[in-house]
């Protein structure tokens, strides 16, 4: 069994549904279970500033499955809810991107873990560091709950994850 961290974004429609559809599909495939979500933030579009702000959180999951099938999971899903993206760094209805996969480095043009861009992703950092704090990054030699810490600008708790009680697999 493998686990990996999944960061999930939407700006577009109906911002939260996006991201509760995306979550009850992950669960729903017989080979990722839910371990734990954070809450939901709002938060500043980064990059292509000139959009929405964007709900975005955080799931850690488990799976049989290997890097590259868990990424052609992501992206059916993605597909599945409708996902265009026109712009890169753009709006978008759900962006599913694979953060860490056990302490796998993966380099290919098709995947990269961890994601290459989170270390410096407040969006992403601070939902990680609700449910993996401890996480360390090799690559800034600090851990997940550091990086948050001196890195919450433009990002704005917006409430629980209420799928909490339907998808979260426990241990009882
Ligand atoms: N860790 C990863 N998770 C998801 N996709 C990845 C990952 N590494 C590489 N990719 C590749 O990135 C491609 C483009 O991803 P996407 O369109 O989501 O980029 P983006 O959301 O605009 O930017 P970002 O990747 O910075 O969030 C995907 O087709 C996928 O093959
Ligand atoms: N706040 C925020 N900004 C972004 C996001 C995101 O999920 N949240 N995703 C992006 C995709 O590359 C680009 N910018």
């Amino acid at each position: 069994m493998h686990k990996a961290y999944i960061a999930l974004g939407s700006n577009v429609g109906d911002r939260e549904n996006y991201l509760q559809e995306a979550m009850k599909l992950l669960d729903a495939d017989a080979s990722i279970q839910v371990i734990q979500a954070s809450s939901i933030y709002e938060t500043e579009p980064v990059g292509f500033t000139d959009q929405g702000p964007f709900l975005n959180m955080v799931a850690e999951v488990e799976t049989t499955l290997s890097p590259f099938s868990l990424l052609a999971a992501t992206q059916a899903i993605e597909r599945k809810l409708g996902r265009k993206r026109l712009i890169r760094f753009g709006p978008r209805t759900l962006d599913l991107d694979i953060l860490l996969f056990d302490h796998e480095n993966i380099e290919t043009g098709e995947l990269q873990i961890p994601h290459p861009r989170m270390w410096e992703r407040a969006f992403v950092l601070v939902p990680l560091a609700e449910i993996a704090p401890d996480v360390y990054s090799e690559t800034c030699k600090q851990t997940v709950a550091e990086l948050a810490s001196a890195m919450q600008a433009g990002v704005t708790w917006w409430r629980d994850w209420s799928g909490v009680d339907q998808y979260v697999h426990t241990e009882s």
